[in-house]
């Protein structure tokens, strides 16, 4: 199954074309797109969820393209589910209302959504606060309420675009381990620009800059590009590499023979191969300002 981006092509209003003819096809089922603010993320995957159309080109998962009739959008929106940035919370509803609402819309019945609403909250951890308000949820659990959304009607993919931003370093953390114990039976794609939040959990990596694919191969191969010499900021440098507040690489990569950490101490806590992957990234979007 994969989701398939052809010659696409967007813009927003008047402003420059953002995307211009990108071809891009995400085949692996735990991938992270990773770019600095502005790279286009959001957008790839409002168009990704079918709630922004190309101008030109196309966007299909497993084949279907939502721009190809009315059928083929209900099929798209059914399988393709999306976690915006904000999760509102309507009004009134408890969180397991909120959840068999989400499935209610993907075309299930009232009986088949409610039901389908307990095991997904169960899924996420949410179980007890399934008669709660959505609205008195906390940033974490929200999120949570959201994946089991996407879950209760089944989707093949859930995107989910900075999930992670806001939360505190804990909930962070619960909501990294969700998300890789989902990869193994859902589709994945989570948009980000903190390079913390790859570590372990996804497969693939796409890095977006200024609309275009600056790269795309396995987490492994990502990290490598850490220890491979060429720019940065010169052999010697090992440690340092990190991003600005908008995600835009900071500071140094490691030079050829440096090596490469396996573990740093940040602001969220000690994560396990944050700064090669810090340093591949840096290396990969490092440009003059
Ligand atoms: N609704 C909009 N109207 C006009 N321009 C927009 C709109 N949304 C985004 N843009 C512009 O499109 C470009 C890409 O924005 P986008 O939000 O997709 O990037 P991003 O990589 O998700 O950034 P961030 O990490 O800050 O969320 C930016 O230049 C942004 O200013």
């Amino acid at each position: 199954m994969a989701l398939e981006f052809q010659r696409l092509e967007f813009q927003y209003g008047r402003k420059a074309c953002l995307f211009t003819g990108l071809d891009l096809r995400i085949d692996n089922p735990a991938t992270v797109l990773l770019g600095p603010n502005g790279a286009g993320k959001s957008t790839l995957m409002a168009l990704a969820a079918s709630q922004l159309s190309p101008h030109r080109g196309s966007v299909s998962w497993h084949g279907v393209n939502p721009a190809a009739g009315a059928g083929d959008r209900a099929a798209y929106r059914r399988a393709v589910a999306w976690l915006p940035q904000q999760i509102t919370p309507v009004p009134g509803l408890s969180v397991r209302e909120q959840v068999a609402y989400c499935g209610w819309l993907k075309g299930m019945s009232r009986a088949a959504a409610w039901r389908a609403s307990a095991v997904a909250l169960a899924r996420v951890g949410l179980g007890e606060l399934a008669d709660r308000s959505g609205q008195r949820l906390s940033g974490g659990q929200l999120r949570r309420m959201g994946i089991a959304g996407c879950l209760a009607h089944h989707s093949e993919l859930i995107l989910m675009d900075e999930p992670t931003a806001g939360l505190d370093p804990t909930q962070r953390a619960v909501f990294r381990d969700l998300v890789e114990e989902l990869t193994s039976e859902v589709n994945v794609i989570v948009s980000t620009h903190q390079t913390e939040d790859l570590i372990g959990t996804y497969r693939q990596v796409v890095v977006l800059d200024r609309g275009q694919v600056r790269f795309q191969g396995a987490t492994e191969e990502f990290h490598a590009l850490a220890a491979e010499g060429g720019t940065g900021a010169g052999p010697g440098n090992a440690t340092g590499a990190g991003a600005d507040e908008s995600g835009r690489p900071t500071a140094a990569v490691p030079g050829p023979g440096t090596g490469t950490s396996t573990s740093t101490s940040t602001s969220t806590g000690t994560v396990a191969g944050a700064p090669s992957a810090e340093a591949a990234y840096a290396r990969l979007i490092e440009r003059e300002t």
